[in-house]
């Protein structure tokens, strides 16, 4: 598709969720109804698992089939309705061989289902005295890299922990990318540790916006969130950050500034592609 034009306003929504998967859908319906009233965005964004609880014992429990389950059905008829792209933050999704998925969908202003990513790289870490977290226990892996076309402009998807793999990024990019997506749900030993280091180098390795969105934190919950839902440009600079609450950030791209960025540091053609590569492999 061609590019319509160079400016995108994006709304992140930094939700605040709860065990009562209802309760958390129609927030996020209520949130997208008072964003595209106030600000009109292009292109709204969702947190990682923001119907249910984060967390390996809720997963099959809260799962559901896309794209004919309540959060999807819900999501498709708000994109519809509004006109708007929705990037549905993760949902645990009940895929094929009743194997579980870490999957963001993406709603076109048509209400059709445009792509469904499915997290590449579980989250399996062990920090001693921080954190430790094996979504292996019930997630399957996703195996497809996801790349959507919103008005000319390539938008690549990851969910959290993939953001930690410059190999996924660095595809995104070579495919033409301008921006990756991640509904992220970082914690609080790795999120003052790496949260915005990880959304900055991505965006100066590859020359594109990383945009995150979390979920808001709650101290009271089992896993309590990073928050800080960010935008950062192609420079690597932040351009804007939520705090930790729940806040709707609106953020206005502008794509003239991958193509300033790539022409004042032409990093990419500068590759010793002679030497060395980072290549998808057929699967
Ligand atoms: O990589 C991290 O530190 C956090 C990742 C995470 O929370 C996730 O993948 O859900």
């Amino acid at each position: 598709m061609s590019k319509t034009s160079n400016i995108m306003r994006l709304a992140l929504l930094q939700l605040k969720g709860s065990k009562d998967k209802v309760a958390n859908v129609q927030n996020a319906v209520s949130k997208i109804e008072a964003a595209v009233k106030e600000h009109k965005p292009r292109l709204i964004t969702l947190p990682e698992c923001f119907n249910a609880p984060y967390g390996t014992k809720y997963f099959r429990e809260y799962s559901e089939t896309i794209p004919d389950g309540y959060t999807s059905l819900q999501l498709s008829n708000l994109a519809k309705k509004h006109q708007v792209y929705i990037v549905g933050g993760t949902i645990p999704e009940l895929g094929e061989n009743d194997a579980i998925y870490n999957t963001c969908t993406v709603w076109s202003p048509t209400g059709d289902l445009v792509a469904k990513h499915r997290k590449m790289h579980l989250f399996d870490i062990d920090v001693k005295g921080g954190i430790r977290f094996k979504e292996s226990e019930t997630l399957s892996a996703g195996n497809d890299f996801t790349i959507i076309d919103v008005d000319g402009h390539k938008i690549g998807i990851g969910i959290c922990y993939d953001i930690r793999f410059e190999e996924m990024a660095r595809l995104y990019r070579n495919a033409g990318c301008e921006m990756i997506i991640y509904p992220a749900a970082f914690n609080m030993t790795t999120g003052p540790l790496h949260w915005e280091l990880l959304q900055r180098s991505r965006a100066n390795d590859n020359q594109l916006f990383v945009v995150t969105t979390s979920p808001a934190r709650d101290t009271s919950a089992e896993y309590v969130a990073y928050g800080h839902s960010m935008v950062v440009n192609p420079w690597a600079k932040v351009q804007q950050s939520a705090s930790e609450g729940e806040e709707t950030l609106v953020a206005d791209i502008d794509f003239s500034e991958v193509e300033q960025v790539r022409q004042q540091i032409p990093v990419f053609g500068q590759r010793r592609l002679d030497l060395y590569a980072t290549e998808k492999k057929s699967t």
